[in-house]
């Protein structure tokens, strides 16, 4: 089994890019997803494209940090078990990406090999997240064997050229592609799975990018910078969310991006519209808000309403009482939602979705 892991920033592009990943090399792909806040979003959506692959969801914690061990066990549980030709792991966008290449390198054996990992920029926000997330941002791309630069489809050349030079000041030997990957031919996609990773200096090819301890070495210089990341970044997940009326939801993202609910880096879910006939899903990145329709599969009785907002000085009661307004008018029904959330809880957390 090979791994590929896909980092990048809270809603860089990660889930969108492996949607795309799957469709053009129609490999055997299993998937893991490791979501921030408690509850995972990203699984429904990959299963909603393509409900024929394997899918984990590991929440509540990193999988670069406090859940190491777990994640190391279902590796070998996939590789074990399912045993797909690649695993694809998205780690959170808080994630450090060095830190788990070398969680991963430490369970690499004759049958777990790692790939090159990728790791997806916004390009149409690149300065900004840097700024604001020094450390964490130039770990990711300083790890990556290829930068990818998403959401730059419009670019004109001298703003491709512009970004790509000022990631090759971030790390000199990675691939980078600024032109957006929609427009890569096959041959492009083919070889994101076929190039190992190095993990020693006495493999490093000729041609060959910076093996993966070497690159260690160079991130431990960046330990210094300031960071305000994994301290003060917080999340609250939602269930049994829903609301009465489309232009309520209009509303309530306009009221979440203009900072009502607090500074929201990233927010994403999908809920029922009145009596449920319509769902929609939402996804609120870069102080930017997108509403698209969501095929609910009625016949999946599990599937729930689900949101996560991630971000500092959140307001999770208001969140509530807009989100879970039918909920939060009865005190007898809270209880019994807050009783069923923890069992729901408990019942993801590192377990398999086979559809
Ligand atoms: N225009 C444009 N939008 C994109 C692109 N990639 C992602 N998006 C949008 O950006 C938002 C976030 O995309 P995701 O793929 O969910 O990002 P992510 O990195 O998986 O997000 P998290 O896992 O929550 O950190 C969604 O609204 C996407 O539709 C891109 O290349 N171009």
């Amino acid at each position: 089994m090979k791994i590929l892991v896909i980092s990048g920033f809270l809603g860089a592009g990660k889930t969108t890019f492996i949607q795309e990943l799957v469709k053009r090399t129609k490999r055997d792909f299993a998937i893991m997803e490791n979501e921030y806040g408690a509850i995972g979003v990203d699984g429904d959506l990959l299963e909603q494209s393509d409900g024929s692959i394997n899918i984990w969801e590991m929440t509540e914690g990193c999988i670069c940090c406090t859940r190491k061990a777990d994640f190391a066990s279902s590796i070998l549980t996939i590789a074990n078990t399912i045993d797909p030709e690649i695993l694809l792991v998205e780690p959170t966008g808080v994630g450090e990406l060095s830190k788990l290449l070398e969680n991963i390198s430490q369970i690499e054996y004759e049958r777990i090999s790692l790939l090159e990992p990728l790791t997806i920029v916004d390009g149409s926000h690149f300065e900004q997240t840097l700024a604001k997330f020094p450390e964490l941002c130039m770990d990711q791309i300083q790890a990556a064997g290829t930068v990818i630069v998403s959401k730059l489809e419009g670019a004109s050349e001298a703003e491709l050229t512009e970004i790509e030079a000022r990631i090759r000041t971030i790390n000199r030997t990675s691939d980078i592609s600024s032109l957006h990957y929609s427009k890569q031919p096959d041959s492009w996609w083919a070889m994101l799975l076929e190039r190992p990773l190095l993990v020693s200096s006495s493999n490093q090819s000729e041609e060959g990018s910076a093996p993966l301890e070497d690159r260690m070495i160079e991130n431990t210089s960046v330990k210094n910078e300031p960071s305000v990341a994994d301290e003060t970044v917080d999340s609250v997940a939602l269930t049994s969310i829903s609301l009465r009326y489309e232009q309520e939801l209009i509303l309530f993202l306009q009221g979440l991006t203009a900072g009502v609910f607090g500074d929201i880096v990233r927010a994403k879910g999908f809920l029922p519209i009145g009596n449920g006939d319509v769902w929609l899903q939402f996804s609120v990145v870069n102080g930017t808000y997108s509403v698209t329709g969501f095929n609910h599969p009625s016949e999946v009785t599990e599937l729930e309403a689900k949101g996560i907002f991630i971000g500092t000085r959140i307001k999770r009661s208001w969140l509530r009482e807009v989100l879970q307004k039918s909920l939060y008018c009865h005190p007898d029904t809270i209880k019994e939602a807050a009783k069923q959330n923890k069992l729901k809880i408990g019942k993801l957390r590192g377990t398999k979705r086979v559809s």
